[in-house]
């Protein structure tokens, strides 16, 4: 859990990926991020007036936000603190599953969800036009980590930070390499997976790791590390999206300004940083195990639009997790007007 005063480089230190150490997950473990003020007390999110009266844009609070503790989000944030948007949020710092909980329970107004509880809760949710978290071919860091050859794979542990790259690797071991393995679920650390299970599914900063270290093994290095962006790209052809940014319906009705407001400061922060890449790379790079070159393939290798081919990625994983009973029959997605 990022806790205040830990996050000069905004909450992307070294140890993100434990989310599955705090107990059952539970929402309101979302602790707010240091450097937004604001009378939040005791890490818990403040409840949201309910809204009476005619919609107005004018929100007694500062909203409410969700923000993936992982360096795949941290583009992001380099744009938020640098435009100065970061002052007028409540931003969230945690791992994806937490996050998607939060915002499904109202604890959250705005953030990124785990695209398969978006569809889980599309009723409840609008999306901010093109933002994503997700990946055109390889995505590098959401991978399948195998000591045996895929074929002869009996048992995968299931990296308990993730919903949409768990179902996806499911799909990909049944539907396209025709294993049926058993399943756990555990919190992401590949060694320990692997010593329970013959194949491990991770996402976010341990992924990464993996990925770059099985790369640097050269072949025949164990675990063998299957990406599955790449998977996912030979199997349809499409763009695969991990994560999309939503907000309740709630909050966007009443406060159709604020959804504007954070939707024009999360594309325009992550144009920044884009375009500054090198240098949010380096400074990245000083806190973490990845130097400023891997930092900066990673942040171009992924892909944040959600353009018409990344939809029809999300169509296509949608009507397949549909099929597979995973999320309810597709539907329209509804966008928030911004
Ligand atoms: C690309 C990634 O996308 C993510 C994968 C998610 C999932 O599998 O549920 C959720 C949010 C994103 O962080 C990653 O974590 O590395």
């Amino acid at each position: 859990m990022t806790t205040a005063g830990a996050d000069e480089d905004g909450g992307h230190g070294r140890a993100p990926d434990h989310g599955s150490t705090v107990p059952s997950g539970r929402a309101s473990d979302v602790t707010p991020a240091g450097p937004v003020p604001g009378p939040t007390v005791a890490g818990v999110p403040r409840p949201r007036p309910t809204p009476g009266g005619p919609a107005t844009d004018v929100a007694e609070t500062r909203p409410r936000v969700g923000h993936i503790q992982f360096l795949n989000c941290m583009p992001f944030y380099w744009g938020l603190v640098n435009s100065g948007a970061l002052l007028d949020l409540d931003l969230y710092k945690d791992t994806p599953d937490r996050l998607s909980e939060a915002l499904v329970a109202g604890e959250l107004d705005l953030g990124p969800i785990s695209l398969v509880e978006y569809l889980r809760h599309a009723d409840e949710l609008v999306v901010l036009p093109d933002l994503a978290v997700g990946s055109d071919g390889p995505v590098l860091s959401v991978v399948l980590s195998t000591q045996v050859p895929v074929d002869e794979i009996r048992s995968v542990a299931l990296g308990s930070t993730s919903r949409t790259s768990v179902l996806l690797a499911r799909m990909m071991l049944e539907d396209r390499f025709g294993v049926r393995p058993r399943y756990i679920t555990m919190p992401p650390d590949v060694p320990m997976m692997l010593r329970e299970a013959d194949a491990a599914v991770t996402i976010g900063d341990v992924a990464l790791r993996a990925y770059y270290e099985f790369e640097q093994g050269g072949p025949g290095h164990r675990p063998e590390v299957i990406d599955l962006g790449a998977a996912w790209r030979d199997w349809t052809g499409l763009p695969m999206v991990f994560a999309i940014w939503a907000a309740r319906r709630s909050f966007a009705g009443a406060h159709p300004g604020l959804v504007k407001e954070v939707h024009s400061a999360l594309r325009g922060g992550i144009e920044l940083a884009l375009a500054e890449v090198q240098t949010v790379a380096a400074r990245a790079s000083r806190w973490e195990v990845f130097d400023q070159a891997s930092l900066v393939r990673y942040f171009t290798t992924l892909d944040f639009r959600l353009g018409e081919r990344q939809l029809a990625g999300v169509a296509e994983f949608a009507r397949r997790a549909a099929v597979r009973g995973a999320v309810p029959p597709p539907r329209d997605i509804v966008f928030a007007d911004v």
